[in-house]
């Protein structure tokens, strides 16, 4: 493995502390304000604090979940026993991958914003190799697992969760930024049920929003195709600039995905898929009712400008569809929310025989990559395992669950939860790749039972097929297994293990 550590670190540390620069509030004027002004500007009084901690401040835990430059681990803060979920970037990787805007971004951006349907940002620290934003914790998970978990969502429980969003989404437009990633895995969950948005690393601030953004960092994406392939509206393929009706659309496919359980224009590439999108091939499935039906078609007009909450009357006109009858909007975050499916302890997945139903979504798949047939969303997925992963990688230890599989000092580089497609049944698996290098699988319902993977550093011994960003086949010269990756990160997985390959 490569060394950790060296120039790039230490560089993007003095860019961040040069950029992010944490200025004594001073004594007159807009002292006592919480906010910072309202001009693009580099000197920013955050209100989540710069902190001067180090990682051995707090005893990690799970891991909640891996993003294209980051890891997000639950964290204990030692002294004051506080929880968060601390997102951990390495600096050289998101130096190396052009995400610095989008890190920076999200940094100011979160910590401007003040709503209960938003991930709240805590504070932050760094050390030589990365930096930490401490969020508030979700427990609940993603609704893209209620979704998957219960095969599709009740229309009483759609509405609620579509009210929360929806409400969040008045408050972020209200305030000129669009998110452009609005989808099923961007909407977290509380411990009691409560929607959060998260993922704001491709929000993009219109002309008049009065949030505060470093000077560049808006611009830099506006030629850039933001989001994930499956949400993406017409205008935006067609090159128009970012609306808010751009989250209208997500969201009116997001509804869609509640209630059916997969997206409404999905195909086997994000080539046939925009397709779909260009040609507005949108069915419904017959039990989703007329309210849900026009709700939905109204979000997925072609006509940015005609979607509910786009108009002149704002969100009014999304409130008060037929479809959020009985809604109480001023009390949403009072009402009891609907209970959260947990994670089945089953290996074996007799309901998702009929894969062509299944969710498609797209969020993992490397950009920009040696020509990747069904590439990616762009801004948000490319994977690098050297430095990142071996930097990250000690962190997976904490996850006492899988160290029963590692060796002392061998550390995990990769970890999904699958599914092993085979021809009569899919079975939940494990899929674990490790420094050492190991691969190997674990039947999460009976962790005695795991399956070696014959490593080799020889492609012909060992290679990855990348179906599509869901599907892709590890083959070795005795037998080629293929997985299901819900999370798209197909293109993660080819590239982690041939990343290892090439050391
Ligand atoms: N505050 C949180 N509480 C609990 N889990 C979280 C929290 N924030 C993120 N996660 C989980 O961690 C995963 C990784 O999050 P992260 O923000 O690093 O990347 P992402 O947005 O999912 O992916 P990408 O960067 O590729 O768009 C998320 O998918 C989510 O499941």
């Amino acid at each position: 493995m490569m060394a950790v550590g060296g120039g790039g670190g230490e560089e993007m540390e003095r860019d961040f502390e040069a950029k992010l620069r944490l200025q004594q509030p001073s004594t007159t004027g807009d002292a006592g304000h919480a906010r910072p002004a309202v001009q693009r500007t580099n000197s920013i009084v955050f209100r989540a604090p710069q902190e001067q901690f180090s990682i051995n401040d707090f005893e990690l835990g799970k891991i909640y979940g891996v993003g294209s430059y980051s890891k997000v681990v639950r964290a204990k803060k030692k002294d004051t026993g506080n929880v968060y979920a601390l997102k951990i970037m390495d600096k050289k990787f998101i130096a190396k991958e052009n995400k610095v805007s989008y890190v920076k971004l999200e940094r100011i951006v979160l910590d401007q914003l003040d709503h209960p349907g938003i991930i709240r940002l805590c504070f932050t620290f760094q050390d030589t190799y990365s930096l930490y934003m401490a969020l508030e914790c979700c427990e609940g998970g993603e609704l893209f697992d209620q979704i998957t978990r219960k095969g599709h969502l009740s229309e009483d429980e759609a509405r609620f969760y579509a009210a929360e969003v929806i409400d969040a989404m008045e408050y972020i437009h209200g305030v000129g930024l669009i998110h452009r990633d609005i989808k099923p895995e961007n909407l977290l969950l509380t411990t009691d049920g409560h929607i959060k948005i998260a993922d704001f690393g491709s929000v993009k601030p219109t002309k008049d929003s009065p949030i505060t953004v470093l000077p560049n960092s808006a611009n830099e994406k506006t030629c850039t195709f933001v989001g994930t392939a499956a949400y993406v509206p017409p205008e935006v393929l067609n090159s128009s600039p970012a609306t808010f009706g751009n989250d209208l659309w997500a969201l009116g496919c997001t509804l869609y995905q509640m209630l059916s359980g997969s997206s409404p224009f999905k195909d086997a590439s994000e080539w046939l898929i925009f397709q779909r999108i260009i040609a507005r091939d949108l069915k419904f499935p017959e039990y989703f009712s007329h309210e849900a039906r026009d709700l939905i078609d109204k979000l997925l007009d072609t006509d940015p400008s005609k979607r509910p909450g786009a108009g002149p009357d704002g969100y009014a006109s999304l409130r008060k569809h037929p479809f959020f009858k009985g809604i109480d909007w001023k009390n949403l975050r009072k009402a009891s929310a609907p209970k959260l499916a947990l994670e089945k302890d089953t290996s074996v997945d007799y309901d998702s025989q009929d894969t062509s139903w299944n969710p498609i979504h797209v969020g993992g798949a490397p950009s920009h990559q040696q020509g990747i047939p069904d590439g990616s969303p762009v801004a948000t997925s490319s994977f690098e395992p050297q430095s990142h992963i071996s930097r990250l990688a000690s962190i997976d230890s904490f996850d006492s669950k899988w160290q029963e599989f590692l060796e002392p000092g061998e550390t995990i580089v990769m970890i999904s939860n699958l599914k092993k497609v085979q021809k009569l049944t899919n079975k939940k698996v494990q899929l674990i790749l490790t420094d050492k290098p190991k691969l190997l699988y674990v039947d999460p319902s009976k962790m005695t039972a795991n399956v070696n993977i014959i490593w080799s550093d020889n492609a012909g011994d060992l290679s990855v097929q990348v179906a599509s960003s869901s599907h892709f086949k590890i083959c070795t010269p005795k037998k080629v297994i293929s997985f299901e990756d819900a999370k798209q990160r197909a293109w993660q997985w080819k590239k982690a293990i041939e990343g290892l390959q090439h050391c």
